[in-house]
């Protein structure tokens, strides 16, 4: 799980994110310690609202997190300036969205990627405004939001290329198989198994069983913290199901 050097390719430590104050404090993130060696691929599943997109926007440096540390290839990326983390992420990191539903996509579903849409975005734009702006604004998520053509499928895939143009140090997808139907959902497997084969390191953020076994690791998120997930139920759905865990 990590290089020759022993250094990870991303680590946390001690990892927190807290929103709002007084009694509407959410600790989104709430103490992750996690390694993710060269060419290793991590999944991690969890329900709704436990911390997941929040916790992979502070491993890229979308985000700051309220405390603990984010390091790349063993350099600290919490504490260094907005310059520097704008190039960090220009150069050393890539991300994959979910994609847009389709037109006949299930209204939830609708609301609930456009929420989370919305939410990276406005991270992806802060981030932007506060370091170099430029190149990352132009192949940054906000290009999904683009009304086309394609179908939801061809546009995952795309993202995914563009996610590797710049031969990233880890990519980090969030719900990449999200909306999508399951024949595109084949597709974009194929594309992080083969990814998996090169020796990208990935971490996925995924509710899809099938995607979380092209795992090497799994994790489950509740309430801001990661578990082991050595231990999900898988179901017949193709879904993860219940997290068979201590407080079970
Ligand atoms: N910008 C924000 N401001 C306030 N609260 C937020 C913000 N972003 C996330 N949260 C809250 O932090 C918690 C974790 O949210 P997060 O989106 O990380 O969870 P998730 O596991 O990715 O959920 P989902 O699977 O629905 O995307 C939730 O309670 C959410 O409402």
């Amino acid at each position: 799980m990590s290089d020759a050097a022993g250094t990870p390719v991303l680590s946390a430590r001690g990892l927190r994110k807290e929103h709002g104050k007084g009694e509407g404090l959410v600790r989104a993130v709430d103490g992750v310690d996690l390694d993710v060696g060269a060419g290793e691929t991590v999944a991690i599943t969890g329900p709704s609202g436990s911390g997941k997109s929040t916790l992979l926007h502070l491993l890229g440096g979308l985000d700051r997190p309220s405390g603990g540390e984010v390091s790349l290839n063993g350099r600290r990326i919490d504490d260094i300036g907005e310059k520097a983390l704008a190039r960090m992420r220009r150069t050393e990191v890539s991300y994959v969205f979910q994609s847009f539903p389709d037109g006949g996509a299930h209204r939830r579903g609708e609301r609930r990627a456009g929420r989370a849409a919305r939410r990276t975005l406005t991270a992806v734009r802060a981030a932007t405004r506060a370091g170099a702006a430029g190149p990352a604004r132009a192949r940054r998520p906000g290009q999904q939001l683009l009304p086309s053509v394609l179908s939801g499928g061809q546009r995952q895939r795309g993202a995914v290329a563009r996610a590797l143009s710049n031969e990233p140090l880890v990519v980090l997808a969030d719900e990449p198989t999200g909306n999508l139907d399951s024949a595109a959902t084949s597709d974009v497997l194929r594309l992080f198994e083969d990814l998996h084969e090169s020796g990208q390191t990935l971490v996925i953020v995924t509710h899809d069983a099938r995607i979380a076994a092209t795992a090497d690791r799994t994790f489950s998120m509740r309430d801001g913290a990661l578990v082991d997930g050595t231990r999900l139920a898988v179901g017949t759905t193709g879904q993860l199901g219940a997290l068979v865990g201590p407080e079970d």
